[in-house]
């Protein structure tokens, strides 16, 4: 009999991602698995799942909002709705195991696995734990984390350290460089900056390139930019202003590997996922933490790095005049580029997908 997994979760890339890493380590080991996403209605994951070759089912759920607002209203309808939809779903798929990747379909997803005795797996991929992966930990038979300390937030008997999970083709860019110029109509000859707002862009880091484009084109580099949807088309028309065709601007990338593969050096914010795979492509990277993640966390995953010297930080403040600078300095440097290099290889994890896969695995009888 082929095993049922469902895998639950999304909102962001940073969940998303990690998922579909999961996914396809769990149909390289045994092809006739069948995978069944579950995500929320409107949220990424409903386009980013279907592109990646798996099914998912939305539900209704929404996220509680800090402030007092009329939507907050809606919230326990709609969970309440979410969490009788995921029991039919759970019901009707009939899972070996369920697996929570974060996110808000996650919640309803595992509690109504549990209840049926089904076991359950979290993904957690920030060195902090959220409120939902807290309160399924107690149903749950594993944790898979990615950084030492997680006993502060889930019993330390259910916790294995394996990493975050990263994209095969991402894992497999070293040596990609041609074809991630010819992809990206780069010229061999030139230095590439890639610069990455994490899975729905930066605003910081969008104001900082478009202040100093001129700069940028100046220097003679060439630049992949992703801007998310919110800055695509002000970048389209500085770039157009500025005569700046060596600057190519993306809402979204989903070659991500190509975009690795032809960069020299890379400026990203800090989400879990974005620093897990600069480990793996093993790039020099300036890191500019978004100061509005929960508990801060995008400045410790950044500081992880920072502080065994294997990536370089500009604050999210200091950025406008900061960044570009620091950005063309590094390009400048060769010696700089490979001392970071060799640190933050040192803190890849490749075989995290693997490792996952195998405690879900563990859990079917
Ligand atoms: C604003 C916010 O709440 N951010 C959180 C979110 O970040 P966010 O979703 O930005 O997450 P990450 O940096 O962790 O991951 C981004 C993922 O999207 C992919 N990607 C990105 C851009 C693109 O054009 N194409 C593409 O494929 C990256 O390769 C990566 O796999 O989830 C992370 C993991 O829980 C958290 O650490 C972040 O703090």
């Amino acid at each position: 009999m082929p095993k049922r997994i469902i895998i639950s979760g999304g909102g962001t890339g940073g969940h998303i991602y990690p998922a579909i890493a999961i996914a396809n380590e769990l149909k390289t080991i045994d092809p006739t698995t069948e995978i069944l996403f579950v995500g929320a209605e409107g949220k990424m994951e409903m386009e980013k799942v279907p592109r990646a070759g798996y099914r998912i089912i939305g539900l209704p759920v929404v996220g509680i909002k800090r402030k007092l607002t009329l939507e907050n209203l809606a919230f326990p309808f709609k969970l309440g709705r979410s969490f009788l939809k995921a029991q039919q779903v759970v019901r009707d798929f009939g899972p070996d195991v369920a697996v929570g990747v974060g996110g808000y379909a996650s919640g309803p997803v595992l509690l109504a696995a549990s209840l049926k005795g089904i076991p359950t797996l979290i993904q957690e991929q920030n060195s902090y734990a959220g409120l939902t992966n807290k309160l399924l930990s107690r149903g749950a038979k594993t944790i898979c984390v990615a950084y030492p300390g997680m006993e502060a937030f889930f019993s330390i008997q259910k916790i294995k350290l394996t990493g975050n999970p990263v994209r095969t083709d991402i894992m497999q860019a070293k040596g990609k460089r041609p074809e991630g110029l010819a992809f990206f109509k780069l010229e061999p000859g030139r230095k590439t900056l890639l610069i990455i707002g994490g899975s729905q862009g930066a605003r910081t880091i969008n104001e900082s390139i478009e202040k100093d484009l001129r700069l940028l084109v100046d220097s003679g580099h060439q630049v992949v930019w992703q801007t998310g949807p919110l800055f695509i088309e002000r970048a389209r028309k500085a770039i157009a202003d500025a005569g700046a065709s060596r600057v190519k601007a993306f809402d979204f990338i989903y070659e991500m590997n190509l975009a690795y593969a032809a960069a020299d050096v890379v400026v990203s914010r800090a989400g879990a996922l974005s620093v897990s795979e600069l480990c793996l492509v093993e790039k020099p990277a300036i890191l500019v933490p978004f100061p509005a993640a929960s508990e801060d966390h995008q400045t410790k995953n950044a500081m992880s790095l920072v502080n065994r010297q294997a990536a370089l930080l500009v604050n999210d403040r200091e950025a406008p005049t900061d960044l570009v600078p620091a950005a063309l300095r590094l390009l400048a440097d060769p010696g700089e580029q490979q001392t970071l290099s060799q640190h933050i290889r040192e803190l890849a994890r490749p075989k995290a997908a693997r490792e996952i896969a195998e405690e879900v695995l563990k859990l079917i009888k």
